[in-house]
């Protein structure tokens, strides 16, 4: 039998595989999403593959991986967008339908705004499709993201029309925030702001899953992770004790998990 003392990182996607409930959270409470043998594919060919994972109310979890292996897939999974899977998930304690919907605020990677749109045509807009939009908290990040009310999308800079789409999502007091890449593009100055913005007047017993894959853009925002290799769960783990264990920044665990 070695002897020798394991090197820093090893072993941590066998020790790593939940996420601990949020501090000071009751540890009976059910979790805010529950996923058990999920698979999903595209024509044939699988994405997500048997994947169980659970993610409690009240943590800001960084859903990470490498371009393709299905982060995207899960969000849309959960934000009820993808119906036919196998496997369970559960909202709330609701499967993905019109009662999870309405928990669930939901940050897609492409664009979703009519491009005539301005910031505050936007607000009228999502506040007649959401029960829970909250215009006056929509206008104040409006005002701290410096967003002009009257300019149409079309005539906004990429990192405005960023800036709007990640109000609107926000806005919504919702149980779930799923954002899907919300700092792809933005440049690195507008980055702070943008989470500063996210986390502004934040509901700390929602849950919010942000994916990426540059874990270096959110790592300051984030509690926990989740880190998807190819469909499946490589490890999950409440970040301050993963960095503890592994005597690494996320961002360099993630760069030497996904060497390869
Ligand atoms: N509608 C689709 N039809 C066919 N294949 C798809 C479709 N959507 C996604 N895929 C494929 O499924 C795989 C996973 O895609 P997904 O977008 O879930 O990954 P991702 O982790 O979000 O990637 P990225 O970081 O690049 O956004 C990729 O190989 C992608 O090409």
């Amino acid at each position: 039998m070695s002897t020798r003392t394991p090197a820093p990182g090893t072993g941590l996607t066998e020790r790593f595989r939940t996420i601990p409930p949020a501090w000071g959270a009751d540890p009976a409470a059910p979790p805010a999403v529950t996923v058990h043998h999920l698979t999903r594919g595209y024509r044939g060919t699988p994405v997500l593959a048997d994947l169980t994972l659970e993610l409690p109310a009240g943590r800001i979890v960084g859903l990470m991986g490498a371009n393709g292996c299905g982060k995207t897939t899960l969000l849309k999974v959960l934000a009820g967008l993808l119906a036919d899977y196998e496997g369970e998930v559960t909202i709330a304690g609701h499967t993905p339908g019109p009662e999870s919907k309405a928990l669930v605020s939901f940050l897609p990677d492409a664009a979703f705004l009519a491009e005539d749109l301005t910031a505050e045509r936007a607000v009228a807009q999502f506040s007649r499709l959401f029960a829970d939009f909250d215009a006056a908290k929509a206008r104040e990040l409006i005002g701290f993201f410096g967003l002009p009310s009257d300019r149409t999308l079309k005539a906004m800079s990429k990192g405005m029309g960023d800036k709007l789409r990640i109000t609107l999502a926000m806005s919504r007091r919702a149980r779930i925030y799923l954002l899907d890449e919300p700092l792809s593009g933005v440049d690195p100055a507008a980055r702070d702001v943008i989470l500063e913005g996210v986390l502004r007047d934040f509901d700390p017993e929602a849950l919010m899953l942000i994916s990426t894959h540059l874990i270096a853009d959110v790592e300051s925002i984030v509690d926990s992770v989740v880190f998807l290799k190819d469909g499946r769960l490589l490890l999950a783990a409440d970040a301050d004790e993963l960095r503890e264990a592994s005597g690494m920044s996320l961002d360099a665990l993630f760069r030497k998990e996904y060497r390869s």
